[in-house]
């Protein structure tokens, strides 16, 4: 039987992020600042702490600045929107990411569009998903950006390709539906109501798998030879006693003998996501300061 090519992830990630690391020191040498990504954390959730901590290391080690704001739990909306606004006005801060979710009493879409869409390198503000809905130049959310880099790199030209997106959250589902239709691929967003999904899933040469499920779609459901871009990433109980492990939105070891290719879980999407979080950060200050754009990136 034939075994899936599998998509390294990590390692297309480390080559982007040398790419972002050159870009940056030719952006330190023309402008003689580097550029500066703020990442603000509300609560202490220990999952986002750990992927905070990441973002930073990763910001250093391309040559960036990174500016870290921890606040507690109980601040208030009116308290991080200002903090908010300091970032907009800050002229050393190119890239600004609130962490996600945000403790209750704060409303994210409130703090999501005080960012200014210039320095959103998220890609999460309102004007950024309009830009990207009709074909502007804007900041794209950094995890289906980073799947659209895996399955160029994959497929080359996605012309023409079926794609079934699982997952319609503002985060990852449509955009990553922009993205493809974008590319000349006929998209289908599949979600929790759509009827039959293993055969809407069984159409498709390209999946991505956006659904927080863990190892919801199984390997009957693929068409032989499909691209699988899994974006799930679940926490689960492993084979040792009080022990977890991660394991993505698709049925990797079943969908091995059917797919084409298929991303890891983990070192699959992750860490494309933070290596798109720098190369954001890197267009944005070539932007802010008029300095053109490296190619490759
Ligand atoms: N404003 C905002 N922007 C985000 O981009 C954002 C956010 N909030 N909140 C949380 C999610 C999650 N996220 C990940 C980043 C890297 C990995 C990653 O590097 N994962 C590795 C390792 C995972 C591990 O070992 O825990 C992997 O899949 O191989 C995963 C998930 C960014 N997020």
């Amino acid at each position: 039987m034939s075994q899936a090519k599998i998509i390294d992830g990590a390692a297309f990630a480390a080559g982007l992020r040398g790419r972002v690391a050159e870009g940056v020191a030719a952006f330190r040498a023309k402008t003689g600042r580097a550029p500066g990504l703020a990442v603000v954390l509300v609560g202490e959730d220990p999952a986002s702490q750990v992927y905070v901590r990441s973002k930073g290391k990763a910001t250093i080690e391309a040559g960036m600045v990174s500016i870290e704001h921890k606040l507690p739990p109980e601040k208030t909306q009116d308290d991080l929107l200002a903090l908010v606004r300091e970032l907009n006005a800050d002229p050393a801060v190119d890239g600004i990411l609130v962490q996600l979710p945000l403790p209750a009493q704060i409303n994210e879409n409130a703090v999501i569009a005080t960012i200014d869409p210039d320095k959103d390198v998220d890609g999460f503000n309102p004007v950024n998903a309009g830009r990207l809905a009709i074909g502007l130049h804007g900041f794209v959310p950094c995890t289906p950006l980073g799947c659209l880099m895996l399955l160029k790199d994959t497929l080359g030209d996605l012309s023409g390709l079926d794609a079934v997106v699982v997952g319609r959250s503002n985060i990852v589902g449509k955009p990553m539906a922009q993205l493809l239709i974008r590319e000349s691929c006929t998209v289908t967003v599949a979600h929790s109501r759509t009827k039959d999904l293993p055969s809407v899933v069984k159409r498709a040469d390209i999946v991505v798998a956006a659904v927080g499920r863990p190892r919801m779609i199984k390997g009957d459901w693929l068409k032989p030879g499909a691209t699988v871009i899994d974006v799930g990433i679940n926490r689960v109980p492993a084979d040792e006693p009080g022990k977890t492990r991660l394991v993505g939105d698709v049925a990797f070891d079943e969908a091995l003998s059917v797919a084409g290719a298929i991303t890891p879980v983990p070192k699959g999407v992750g860490p494309m996501t933070i290596a798109v979080l720098l190369r954001n950060t890197l267009v944005s200050a070539c932007r802010r300061e008029h300095v053109a754009v490296p190619e490759g990136l």
